[in-house]
């Protein structure tokens, strides 16, 4: 701005002239006014001071708080897994470590033509969600476990097997043409570090002290058993357990198993059931059969001509006998000869003719067991005292332990 732009100065103090009341007032008022301004400007700025500050402590307390709960997680994960977590499956996911992405069993059966043999009993389940639930049936695996696989075949329910992550896992397979496909099961599983053994064997040979001899891992033993043995192998293992050898070293091995439907029955008959058979007794002396579910026969290639039955067969901690195996099958065997009759007619095949009649009545009046009772009304523990009864028999009359009265000198009419 230039000096012919300015006003003339004012000397306040000599020519201006003094401010008449009027104008002091004014004057004041303005002041006030200013000062109002001030303070509220004041007020203003501490209060956007405070909201500042209020959001930033909130900011730090959701970024320490969001940090702190990542660790509280991850301490939780080590100390109580949740339920989810503490499946094995959930355990190998987590660590990244999973079966790589394989043809399915169906495909891998079709490219290798793997025709089923009838005189292997092969069915092949191609279900993946039940050959899962099998594996599931058999309850809980532990990282530490060893998981014995009868008649593996392809490897349907042995790639369930590996989802649950035992440290180690047997195949026992008679036919070698499923070589193949059980390699390349074990080469996709390496990563998982699983100790994975195939055997081609037949498994009512097969050595189990010898490829097992270290008893600190828990044994679980799972199949989808050929209908042509299974029986035959359940009464070996019964025999294995009542003997504490084999897989049965260790109380706590239980049986996950496939029987046809109706055998699978009989396995867990109760008392009076019509199913009711030695196969009922002999399974519940020495375990605790639990009958899982049922898969259709049509679930399998090629169909069967019945449904099959799943099992789980616990082992009880405390057996109800310390009868060797051989003398409760004989005397449970002859007592279900004649399943319909009073179990004092099958019962007293076991004593030759001579006194029969006469030792029997003493031997049921000693074990307290009523002899018009059918053999399929007799608890285990009637059977176990017939049993018991017929052993002390045998230590006066060792002769009749090698009594069989469908010898043919002892054929007879009963
Ligand atoms: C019913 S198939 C089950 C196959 C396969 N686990 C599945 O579920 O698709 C029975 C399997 O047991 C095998 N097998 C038959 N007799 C055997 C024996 N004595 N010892 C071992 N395996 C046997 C058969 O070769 C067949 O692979």
């Amino acid at each position: 701005m230039s000096a012919s732009e300015q006003g003339p100065k004012i000397k306040y103090g000599e020519s201006a002239p003094k401010p008449d009341k009027a104008q002091l007032q004014f004057m004041k008022l303005i002041e006030e006014q200013n000062l109002d301004r001030v303070q509220k400007l004041k007020r203003i700025r501490r209060n956007n001071l405070l909201t500042a500050g209020a959001l930033g402590v909130s900011v730090l307390a959701i970024y320490g708080y969001s940090i702190f709960s990542v660790q509280q997680e991850k301490f939780l994960d080590d100390f109580e897994e949740p339920k989810k977590m503490a499946q094995p499956s959930a355990r190998v996911l987590q660590s990244g470590m999973r079966l790589p992405p394989m043809p399915t069993i169906r495909e891998l059966v079709k490219l290798y033509r793997l025709q089923a043999r009838k005189q292997l009993s092969q069915n092949f389940l191609m279900d993946e969600r039940l050959t899962d639930k099998i594996v599931k049936s058999a309850g809980r695996i532990d990282p530490k476990d060893l998981v014995l696989e009868v008649g593996p075949g392809p490897g349907g329910i042995t790639r369930s097997i590996l989802r649950r992550h035992p440290q180690r896992l047997l195949l026992v397979e008679k036919d070698p043409r499923f070589g193949e496909t059980l390699q390349l099961l074990k080469e996709c599983a390496s990563p998982l570090n699983i100790q994975f053994d195939i055997h081609y064997d037949d498994i009512l040979r097969f050595n189990m002290e010898q490829h097992i001899p270290d008893t600190s891992q828990r044994i679980h033993l799972i199949g989808n058993l050929p209908f042509a043995i299974s029986t035959r192998l359940l009464i070996n293992w019964l025999d294995d357990l009542a003997a504490r050898r084999g897989a049965f070293r260790r109380i706590d091995t239980c049986m996950t198993l496939t029987f046809q439907q109706e055998v699978a029955e009989r396995i867990c008959a109760p008392v009076g059931g019509e199913q009711r058979c030695r196969l009922s007794v002999m399974s519940q002396v020495w375990t605790e059969p639990v009958m899982k579910f049922t898969i259709p026969g049509k679930a399998f290639v090629p169909k069967p001509q019945v449904d099959v039955g799943v099992v789980k067969l616990i082992p009880l901690k405390r057996p109800k006998t310390q009868l060797p195996f051989h003398l409760v099958e004989r005397v449970v065997r002859h007592i279900f000869s004649m399943r319909q009759k009073y179990c004092r007619r099958g019962y007293g095949t076991l004593l030759p003719p001579e006194d029969r009649e006469e030792v029997a009545q003493k031997l049921f009046e000693r074990a307290e067991v009523q002899d018009t009772l059918r053999p399929f009304e007799l608890t285990v523990e009637q059977c176990l005292r017939l049993a018991e009864v017929y052993s002390e028999h045998l230590v006066t009359r060792p002769d009749v332990a090698a009594y069989d009265y469908r010898a043919p000198k002892n054929a007879e009419v009963l």
